[in-house]
Parts: structure tokens; sequence; C-alpha cells
């Protein structure tokens, strides 16, 4: 079995690579348009590389709670323990606007057109000007009406374990929770595409969205509300807690 894994990950790794070429060199005249965002080479990519991992990798998917998905502006804030959920969750919102890590920029084709598409970079080592950077790039994507994907952890991190969350997410809620609604996202991505792992097993990924976390908790109350239902959901769907 681990041999067929090896075999069908290196496989989409060159799938992965030829893809990204690809669609990044398609998209190139879309960075020359000036003002008018286009999600058509995100969505492109990002469909393209799910797809990948479903048929080469095996990597099914189930999503639970579509309903609670809110129309315009919006904060997804989900757990994070896999490259997986960078391409899917993008799939799910018409106007993806991910804060990232800035390194991601400098990634051949997929930097340009994050750049392109608005995309919210932040050094993680730069404290509170990072913090001014997203806020900003958030009040601007919020006014275009754009769906923020952000994950309050910061980084993957292993199945199991749940780290202390990132300040931003408690400073997103406090400027923005009275007229943007805040939805956590769980889901159990890491039993099947780890953090670094070359590796990737068959399985199915259930990603679990639920209602808005309502306005107005001061900042323990919410932290406490969202690290809850996100860690304590995404336990559940890997098997470490009562399913
Ligand atoms: C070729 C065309 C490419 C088009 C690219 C458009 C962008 C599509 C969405 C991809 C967004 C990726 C967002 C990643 C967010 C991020 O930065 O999360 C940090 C972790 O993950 C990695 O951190 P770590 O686990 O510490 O390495």
């Amino acid at each position: 079995m681990a041999v067929v894994s090896l075999l069908r990950s290196v496989v989409f790794n060159i799938f992965y690579v030829l893809w990204t070429i690809g669609v990044g060199s398609l998209g190139i005249p879309t960075l020359f348009v000036p003002g008018r965002r286009s999600f058509a080479v995100p969505h492109l990519w990002c469909r393209g590389l799910v797809w990948g991992a479903r048929i080469l990798l095996g990597i099914r998917w189930r999503v639970e709670g579509l309903e609670n998905l809110p129309q315009g502006a919006c904060i997804l804030a989900s757990k994070h323990q896999s490259a997986w959920e960078t391409l899917f969750l993008p799939m799910l919102v018409p106007k993806p606007v991910f804060v990232l890590k800035k390194e991601l920029l400098s990634i051949p084709f997929v930097g340009w057109h994050m750049a392109k598409t608005g995309m919210i970079a932040v050094d993680r080592k730069a404290g509170a000007s990072a913090m001014k950077t997203m806020l900003r790039g958030a009040d601007a994507a919020f006014a275009e009406g754009r769906q923020m994907i952000i994950f309050p952890e910061g980084t993957r991190v292993p199945v199991g374990e749940n780290p202390p969350f990132q300040p931003g997410i408690a400073a997103l809620y406090a400027r923005f929770g009275d007229h943007v609604p805040l939805v956590p996202v769980a889901l159990n991505s890491g039993l099947v595409w780890g953090r670094n792992s070359f590796v990737k097993s068959p399985g199915e990924v259930v990603v679990r969205i639920f209602p808005a976390i309502e306005p107005g908790l001061d900042k323990k109350v919410f932290t406490e509300r969202l690290q809850a239902v996100i860690n304590g959901e995404s336990a559940r769907l890997c098997g470490n807690g009562d399913s």
C-alpha cells in the first residue's frame, strides 16, 4: 500500500507543478488587466488541484453546513492541518481573499496571481505592523464584498494539536464583527495530507461550516467560543472525541 501511495504522490506532485505552470501561464494576460479583479485563475488552479488530488490520490471530500456560508463579505476562520484546505476553501466562495504568509508571494506564477487578486500578505514575524497590514487589507476586501479565509493558528498544525490562536483573528472580530459575519470551520484534512508530508493517503476529508459567531462578545469569550468550535469539532472529525 505504501508503495502505491508513494507512486500516486509522485504523479500528483508532477501534476501539481505542470498544472501551476499551465494555469499560471494561461493566466498571465489577467495580470495586466488594470484594476478589475478576476478570480477565474485562482478558482481554476484550486479546482484543478483539488480534483487532481481526488483522481490521483483518492482524496474525496464532504462539506457539511454550506447553508451557514454567508453571501457577501464574511470571514471563514478555519482549522489548518494541511495545504489541502488552502486549495479547497477558495472553491466555496466567489471572491476569496486569504491572509497568507508573505513568503508565498515569491513563488513564480502562484505569487504573481496572489498579488494580482489582492491576497493579504503578512510577515508573521512583524507583530504590530503585520496586524496593521492585515486590518487595512481586510477593510478594503470587505468593501469589495469579499470572503476572507484565515487560519487563526497561523500555521499548519499536526492532527490532535491545538496551539493558541494568533492575535489577528480577535482583532478582526473586534474591528469588523458587528457587520462582517465570522464563520468557524472545522476539518480533518491532516489525516490524509499532513503538514510537509510528501506521501498523501486516500480518504475522505470532512469540512464542517458552523453558524457565525454572534457579534459583541468580549475578546476572551470570543476566543474561547471559536476554539471550542474549531478545535472541538476538528478533534471529533479526526476521531479523537465522541463523534
Ligand atoms: C498558478 C495560479 C495560482 C493562483 C493562486 C491564487 C491563490 C489561491 C489560494 C492559495 C492560498 C494559499 C494560502 C495559504 C495561507 C497561509 O499562508 O497559510 C500558512 C500555511 O499554509 C503555511 O504555513 P506553514 O504551515 O507555517 O508552512
